[in-house]
């Protein structure tokens, strides 16, 4: 991995016209060629907006960003031979087939007819769309379709690669493999820029990750980085008997890093140095406890932990 930066954010901030608040906030980051840089938020929390201004499709209000050494806001349409966005609400072409579209867009992108061909056709085998291939797309199921849109993005050399929540629509099988691709993709020196809100499986693909939040970057680094900073914590987790989810939430809702996950499941995060004083505290409650684990802090935590997660209320 080069240590020079191919995308550069310099303190941009984003308002959209008729909004009186900032999508993104004086944002900071240094992305290098071959990395896999995921951007991690709740809904709404800036990280579309963030890289349509790295494809260029929107001007930042503030600050600038560079591609390699260019400066976007001097030049925006170069984003346009640097990026490859695939935005979370893909547009295909109807009536096309799936390789025709592949194949085009390899050609608009510099490749030869053969490389095109032979890109197109590989996409289309390990992505399994084999079986489909003389369907156009307006048939496909929206999986099918997103997978389309991913290997689109992906065809040809675009030295930057951003796809926006890609794996949503996906059957976990067919993730494995565009996670397995994404990866491929980043070793081969091309950045690939993920938005999702897939944290666990993020984990395993992303060299580093930005963790955003009401359009402030809260924190960045390697899973690993993250992991460590957070290490002293332990995350109990508590499933509710059946009509005492009520009478539990009120109970865990003393700890200010409880969450609620689903109709009668909690996840609270504790310092290790904190944990045999909360167990006596919850030691006479027991009774209301389904379920009971404690495991030690993975990424999914610090981000409920950095970015609020779905709190419950006292
Ligand atoms: N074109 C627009 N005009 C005005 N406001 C917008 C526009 N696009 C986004 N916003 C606002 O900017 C903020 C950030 O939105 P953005 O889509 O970047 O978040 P996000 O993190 O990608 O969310 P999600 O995970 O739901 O896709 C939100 O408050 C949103 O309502």
């Amino acid at each position: 991995m080069s240590n020079e930066p191919i995308i550069l954010i310099d303190n941009i901030s984003k308002k959209y016209k008729n909004s009186s608040t900032y999508a993104n906030e004086n944002i900071s980051l240094s992305i290098k060629p071959g990395e896999v840089f995921g951007l991690l938020g709740a809904n709404g929390a800036g990280k579309s907006t963030l890289v349509r201004q790295i494809a260029g499709f929107v001007q930042p209000t503030k600050g600038n960003i560079k591609l390699y050494n260019f400066d976007l806001t001097k030049e925006p349409h170069l984003a346009n031979q640097f990026v490859a966005l695939q935005p979370q609400n893909i547009w295909l072409p109807a009536q096309t087939k799936p390789k025709e579209l592949l194949e085009l867009t390899g050609r608009l992108r510099g490749l030869s007819i053969i490389r095109a061909k032979e890109e197109a056709e590989n996409f289309i085998e390990e992505f399994k769309l084999t079986e489909h291939i003389e369907k156009k797309l307006q048939e496909l199921s929206g999986g099918l379709k997103r997978l389309v849109a991913i290997a689109v993005t992906l065809i040809g050399d675009r030295p930057i690669v951003v796809l926006d929540e890609p794996t949503n629509d996906l059957d976990p099988s067919i993730r494995r493999v565009v996670w397995k691709r994404i990866k491929t993709t980043a070793q081969s020196g091309r950045t690939v820029i993920l938005v999702t809100h897939n944290v666990i499986e993020a984990e395993h693909t992303l060299d580093r990750v930005s963790i955003i939040n009401k359009g402030r970057v809260l924190a960045t680094g390697t899973p690993m980085e993250l992991k460590e900073k957070f290490e002293q914590l332990l995350r109990l987790e508590i499933t509710a008997r059946p009509n005492t989810e009520n009478d539990l939430a009120k109970i865990l809702a003393r700890w200010n890093t409880t969450v609620k996950i689903g109709e009668s499941s909690f996840f609270l995060t504790v310092p290790k140095n904190e944990i045999e004083k909360t167990f006596s505290y919850l030691l006479p409650y027991m009774e209301q406890f389904q379920d009971f684990r404690i495991i030690t802090t993975n990424l999914e935590d610090i981000y409920f932990e950095l970015s609020g997660g779905e709190r419950i209320e006292g």
